[in-house]
């Protein structure tokens, strides 16, 4: 990975002073709302039919409270965690995003790059340009997953395999919570396509993918599989009945099945029947640095960010994404902190509790300072 100078916030400058343009995370949603076409929007902030799972997932985050611990020394505190053998600035995945091209030139080689610069992880969707081979060149060093839909027979299926292995991807995914695609109504309203959508071909064996793809991978290759789109345990202990390495707890940030659970309230039944023989990921509405500390005290092991990485890179590219991060663990260092914990090795679930939610759920309702105009379809 690049170990690029650790951009840490200056303890020397108060909060505000300084002069970075972009100093909250809220901030690249303005400018990215400014940046973007109605339809390039609603591609981010959508999700299916009613927009429950979506909204249950950040409702489940704020259900969560902190419970602080005090006068632990904590002058000292790092972010870092050690995974795919290497040392990570954050445990945070930026997740697999099709047509990336649509917010900036380069794509996901942007989202790579940034990743790399700052010291977490990209997965590359196979619907987001450039590709493989080129997105690998682009970030030789940072840590890359690569996530496949299964749009191809079993010759296709092993052609990724083996490209993903020879161009160092550290980790293969197999997304398999979207056998339909969902309707996504802001679309259909507008009765708008998305030219990607339009050219996507082979959508009947995604619709038949079965655990007998996992094996074949299982059986044939090394290269660490994970698995997204895991919402029950049972599905989970087939998972790891199948040797899979990574289960990555997702309902596609709630563009897929409608009226899902919320990601951190299925996180913990699959904590509990993994029992440590897998690694696991969670995605759907992590947007700021606490969200990441609960995820990590209640049993995952890397956070996948979404619609925040759409945002930061539509904002300003490549550099903000890395920006994204930065202000992403300055969040999570202070919270870590005012936890009395120096690091992720020192909180559990003993941090956590039950709470009520404070505010309305929706996809922007972690920044309450956001004011967007709605969009009437
Ligand atoms: C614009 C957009 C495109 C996405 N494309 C893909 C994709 O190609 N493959 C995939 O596995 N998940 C895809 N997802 C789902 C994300 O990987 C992730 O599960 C989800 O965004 C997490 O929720 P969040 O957006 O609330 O962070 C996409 C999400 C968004 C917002």
């Amino acid at each position: 990975m690049n170990e690029a100078p650790r951009i840490r916030p200056n303890r020397n400058v108060e909060l505000g002073a300084s002069d970075e343009p972009f100093q909250n995370l809220h901030e690249f949603i303005r400018k990215a709302r400014a940046n973007l076409n109605q339809n390039a929007w609603d591609y981010i902030v959508g999700a299916a039919e009613t927009e429950t799972t979506m909204r249950r997932n950040r409702m489940a985050l704020d259900e969560i409270a902190f419970r602080p611990r005090v006068l632990r020394d904590v002058s000292k505190v790092d972010g870092s965690v050690e995974l795919f053998g290497r040392k990570m600035r954050l445990p945070v995945v930026l997740a697999p995003v099709g047509a990336l091209e649509i917010f900036d030139p380069h794509g996901a080689a942007s989202v790579a790059r940034g990743a790399g610069a700052f010291g977490a992880a990209h997965m590359l969707s196979s619907v987001s340009d450039p590709g493989l081979e080129k997105v690998a060149q682009a970030a030789p060093d940072a840590l890359r997953f690569y996530q496949l839909y299964v749009r191809g027979d079993d010759a296709f299926v092993e052609d990724v395999v083996s490209r993903s292995i020879k161009n160092s991807y550290a980790g293969f995914c197999l997304t398999v919570d979207t056998a339909h695609y969902s309707r996504r109504e802001r679309d259909i309203a507008k009765r708008y396509v998305r030219e990607s959508r339009l050219r996507a071909t082979g959508g009947d064996y995604q619709k038949g993918l079965n655990w007998k793809t996992v094996k074949l991978i299982k059986d044939k290759y090394k290269i660490p599989l994970i698995i997204k789109g895991i919402a029950t345990a049972e599905d989970a202990q087939i998972a790891l009945d199948h040797g899979v390495e990574w289960i990555y707890v997702s309902n596609h940030g709630g563009r897929q099945l409608d009226h899902g659970r919320g990601a951190m309230h299925v996180l913990p039944e699959i904590v509990d029947a993994v029992k440590g023989r897998a690694k696991i990921m969670v995605d759907g509405g992590f947007c700021r640095g606490t969200d990441i500390v609960k995820a990590i005290a209640s049993g995952a092991d890397m956070v996948g960010i979404g619609r925040l990485q759409c945002w930061a890179l539509a904002a300003a590219g490549e550099a903000g994404v890395t920006r994204m991060l930065e202000l992403l663990e300055d969040e999570v260092l202070r919270c870590l902190g005012l936890l009395g914990a120096t690091s992720f090795a020192e909180i559990d679930k003993s941090c956590l509790h039950p709470a009520t939610a404070t505010n309305v759920p929706s996809v922007f309702s972690a920044f309450p300072l956001l004011d967007i105009e709605p969009y009437r379809y």
